[in-house]
């Protein structure tokens, strides 16, 4: 007899011709049982339903995985806090959920697929209840966090420091989600660019992308002063504490953020490995933080900072490399020994992670911003991978 998850990930299948069509059923269903529901939600639902879509395929195919999945129901379950989602809301979710399973299950829907679905989301909702119990024992939902510094270094970018009304524990390589007073309820991802300091202040690198909410607000409409609002510390791109490797931090753009805080984290503990930050950007005037790279540089012996113009020509005088990620990782060589982390667009960092794979970096030394550690949770929450918008 089939096991509840291959029953599950097979009668998936039926679903996802449809996939587009049943999310927004989903979400038109639950708004209509359930109307108090939409005010969690963003204004636009656009990009919303696809991470609920995400989600459920992170749970179906992780259901023969109890480690892995329980670790991701536990990382959502925390998130949902800052939503204000309560245990009744999971409830709403999973009925509207197995509604709308059915009604695009077609004819192979049967009472035993159902079951099997009812009694894996129940599981799933009671772990992320579970999660968010345990967590509020010893965290709040959100932090509040004043502006304290805002400094537009470029027409598109600033760099923001916060400090936030309670403790905000993370470590380096993490990042928070972000909510602005002018846009409630849009949130979105920004990596924390500093190691723990003792005032708990946080910094965050934001480059306004177009037509984006939450980046333009914060470069161009926040000053000193100003409250935002920070969700729980999450991902995975921390320094792995077992090794003593010498670290390549490969970063793109405002990709710097986190690494930057690696950076920070490997000086802090005074370690003498050896750290390399491979700095990539297109043109000259987006190296935006370089004095404060080049200060930290003349400090620690070991620690080297190359900067890389992937876009414009050498111009006289000027400092770094030229070409493309590829190229570079690969004219400065010598990277078998290293523990290395990528962080940027998502193009240079599967174009990095290709070259370090060529250049005989073993895959389990290679760490990237996951872009599923923070996920949706059943279309419940906001945040993109896109960390930017
Ligand atoms: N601000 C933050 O806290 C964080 C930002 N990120 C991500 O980092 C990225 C930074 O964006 P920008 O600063 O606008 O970077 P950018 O567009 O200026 O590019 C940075 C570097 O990546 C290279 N690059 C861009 N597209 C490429 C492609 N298709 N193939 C190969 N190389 C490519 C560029 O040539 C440049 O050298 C965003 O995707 C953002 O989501 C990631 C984590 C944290």
């Amino acid at each position: 007899m089939p096991s509840d998850a291959t029953i599950i990930k097979e009668s998936f299948a039926l679903i996802e011709p449809d996939a587009e069509k049943a999310t927004a059923y989903f979400h038109g269903r639950l708004f209509a049982e359930h109307p108090r529901l939409r005010a969690l939600f963003p204004p636009a639902m656009d990009g919303q339903r696809d991470r609920l879509l995400e989600a459920l395929v992170r749970i179906v195919w992780n259901l023969d995985r109890p480690e892995a999945l329980g670790g991701y129901l536990h990382r959502l379950g925390r998130d949902h806090r800052r939503l204000g989602l309560r245990p009744e809301h999971y409830a709403a979710v999973g009925t509207a959920l197995i509604a709308t399973l059915r009604r695009f299950g077609g004819s192979g829907w049967t009472p035993r697929i159902e079951a099997a679905w009812t009694s894996a989301y129940s599981a799933a909702a009671a772990a992320m209840i579970d999660a968010a119990e345990a967590d509020a024992a010893h965290a709040p939902p959100w932090w509040a966090a004043e502006v304290v510094a805002h400094d537009r270094r470029r027409h598109d970018l600033a760099v923001v420091t916060v400090r936030p009304d309670q403790p905000l524990t993370f470590t380096a390589g993490q990042y928070v989600t972000v909510q602005t007073a002018r846009w409630p309820r849009v949130w979105r991802p920004y990596s924390v660019a500093n190691a723990p300091r003792p005032d708990g202040t946080l910094t965050l690198h934001v480059r306004a992308v177009p037509a984006g909410w939450v980046s333009g607000t914060l470069v161009r409409y926040t000053a000193v002063g100003d409250t935002l609002t920070l969700g729980p510390a999450q991902g995975a791109m921390t320094l792995d504490p077992a090794s003593d490797r010498a670290l390549l931090l490969i970063a793109g753009g405002t990709g710097l953020a986190p690494l930057k805080a690696l950076l920070e984290q490997a000086v802090a503990e005074d370690d003498e490995r050896p750290v390399h930050l491979v700095w990539s950007v297109r043109t000259a005037h987006d190296l935006y933080d370089l004095p404060g790279l080049r200060a930290i540089e003349a400090r620690r012996p070991g620690l080297r900072v190359t900067p890389v113009i992937s876009d414009e020509p050498a111009g006289e005088g000027e400092e770094g490399e030229r070409g493309g990620v590829s190229e570079v990782l690969e004219r400065l060589g010598g990277w078998e020994g290293h523990d290395a982390y990528v962080c940027g667009p998502t193009p240079m960092v599967a174009e990095a992670v290709g070259a370090l794979h060529d250049l005989g970096v073993p895959p389990e030394r290679v760490r990237c911003d996951e872009a599923d550690v923070d996920a949706s949770g059943l279309g419940l929450t906001t945040p993109e991978r896109a960390i930017a918008s």
